[in-house]
């Protein structure tokens, strides 16, 4: 069955096509977003979801979201999607971080320029009639201080073209390198210190727990008298009351705001003051943005939905549409030996550790990891996919490692996989073999062949003459048929493993007989 995508923001219609071309269907419902309860009654029919800001993806609209994969968010902020519940409910969101940075950009230098030159109001006072030549007396931009908050895709083009405008740019962003500073011609600096030297600020951070409140009413009064501030970010990263003060009282000569800690707003501390000038979140909205918005997130939702590609999701590592094909059958091995430890651990797993050899060590390793943990954590949880794996496994207390290592081994890509519950270790290895298929090639260091099958019998016994042909002849009496047999042993009496895949399942008490021959030491059922 085609997958089914909901678009329900403003999206150039450009998207709806490409999703058709695509083979995904597609209903186009730009206004649903609006309305979060008549969005949460229908997003159950849906597998993607495509936005812009205007629909919150709460935890009320993803309650009944059970078939969801995959939210597209076509612009860069995410900050409308309860990202932590997507993930924890295994939905990939992604994003489309470049498509529209150089029109956010300009809009933030439209924006200066508003407030530096009074132009909103001075075309309200002509438009009258007024001809007001001598109320407006504007500030130059050239040789000023400009001040970037955030110095990430649309900060780095604002201090490009407020260089070519011949202004000083300084920035804090603690993650600029002081490389990248340098080629970007800016100025890095603290906070501290860019409040106190700028003659305009611009803010260009994403908003999250620590860039809240980043422009707060102590940090606005730590602001160079006559400094004018410019938002197109987002609402929340400035004190919107604060900054009516600092107005009113003179202290900051002009604001420009783009965004609004309550969208839409309608009403505003702000909205009304001479020297404020605001936009309605306007930042991305030219043709040529939101054209490439709309394609890519339809592209990127597509090969997702199609394909299994991951490109530019916010919680999952990229997979390309080449990789994916590649990746799948060890996705599928990684998965299976989380699953087989998964099956044979009865306690408390704290840790678990994936090591890497050969091939498999040049591939997707997050993406592998994930998996892992997914097939692991599957037995005691359900719903848990490899986007919820890792959030899952961290809410419990489960350590999750991964190591590479270029040791020598009898295959072209292995996977180890080791679980330590209770102080017990215990590891199991597998491959791909060139058919494609995943095999187990080691468990607890015994070598074994077997392939994962839909039902199977795991014995793990001591290495003595008799065993095969009970345990054989017990299935048999249970009327179970052995389709193949895989044995191991460490040591010729010593510790052994078989591993059979039997047609049909095999019943309680069948696995409970197993359980009491004499040289068994563990027996379970598994299915893959
Ligand atoms: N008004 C509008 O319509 C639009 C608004 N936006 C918003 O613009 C903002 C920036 O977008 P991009 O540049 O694409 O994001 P980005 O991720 O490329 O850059 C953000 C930068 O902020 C920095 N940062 C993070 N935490 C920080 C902190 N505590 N202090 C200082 N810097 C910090 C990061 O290191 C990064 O360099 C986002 O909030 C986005 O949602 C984007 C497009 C249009
Ligand atoms: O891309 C972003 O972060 C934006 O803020 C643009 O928002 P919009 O798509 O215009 O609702």
């Amino acid at each position: 069955m085609a997958p089914r995508v909901l678009i329900s923001d403003k999206i150039s219609t450009a998207a709806v096509q490409i999703f058709k071309d695509r083979g995904v269907e597609v209903d186009y419902l730009p206004d649903l977003g609006k309305d979060r309860d008549a969005l949460a009654a229908v997003i159950g029919g849906y597998d993607g979801l495509a936005i812009r800001s205007t629909t919150k993806v709460t935890s009320k609209v993803l309650a009944d979201a059970g078939n969801l994969k995959v939210i597209g968010r076509a612009g860069i902020g995410v900050d409308n999607v309860d990202l932590s519940l997507a993930t924890a409910k295994g939905v990939i969101v992604m994003n489309t971080p470049y498509g529209n940075s150089i029109t956010a950009a300009e809009h933030a230098i439209a924006l200066m320029f508003s407030i530096a030159r009074e132009i909103p109001a001075a075309d309200h006072s002509t438009q009258e009639g007024l001809w007001e030549k001598n109320r407006f007396l504007g500030v130059e931009i050239t040789g000023k201080t400009l001040g970037i908050i955030g110095c990430g895709n649309i900060g780095s083009v604002v201090a490009d073209r407020a260089i070519g405008l011949k202004m000083k740019v300084v920035a804090f962003d603690p993650f600029l390198s002081p490389e990248r500073a340098v080629a970007l011609g800016v100025e890095k600096v603290e906070l501290e210190d860019l409040l106190a030297r700028a003659d305009f600020i611009s803010l260009h951070t994403p908003l999250t727990d620590r860039t809240r409140n980043i422009l707060s009413a102590e940090n606005i009064a730590r602001t160079k008298p006559g400094v004018r501030i410019v938002n197109c970010a987002r609402g929340g990263l400035l004190d919107e009351a604060a900054l009516r003060e600092a107005l009113d009282s003179g202290h900051v000569a002009g604001a420009a705001l783009d965004v609004f800690l309550v969208e839409p707003a309608t009403e505003n501390v702000l909205f009304g003051h001479p020297r404020v000038v605001c936009t309605p979140h306007l930042g991305a909205a030219t043709t040529e943005a939101q054209e490439n918005v709309a394609l890519q997130i339809a592209e990127q939702m597509s090969d997702y939905l199609t394909r299994g590609a991951i490109t530019n999701a916010v919680n999952f590592p990229s997979i390309s549409a080449e990789e994916a094909p590649k990746l799948r059958p060890f996705i599928t091995l990684a998965e299976r030996l989380g699953s087989f430890a998964g099956q044979l651990t009865d306690s408390n797993i704290s840790r678990v550790r994936l090591t890497y050899q050969g091939e498999a060590a040049r591939m997707n390793m997050r993406a592998l990891t994930s998996a892992a943990v997914a097939g692991l954590l599957r037995p005691v949880l359900a719903g848990v996919n490899v986007v919820s794996a890792p959030t899952i496994a961290k809410e419990r207390g489960i350590v999750v490692e991964e190591t590479s290592s270029d040791a020598e081994s009898d295959y072209d890509a292995l996977i180890t996989l080791m679980v330590e519950a209770d102080g017990t270790q215990r590891s199991v290895s597998g491959t791909v073999f060139a058919d494609g298929k995943a095999r187990i090639v080691d468990i607890k260091g015994i070598k074994v062949d077997a392939e994962f099958a839909p039902s199977m019998i795991y014995v793990a016994n001591e290495d003595r003459p008799g065993f095969v042909g009970h345990f054989a002849s017990m299935l048999g009496d249970a009327g179970i048929n052995i389709a193949t047999f895989a044995l191991g042993r460490a040591t010729q009496g010593g510790d052994a493993i078989a591993l059979v895949q039997i047609d049909g399942t095999a019943p309680d008490e069948v696995i409970e007989r197993v359980r009491a021959l004499p040289m068994v030491r563990q027996a379970k059922p598994l299915a893959f």
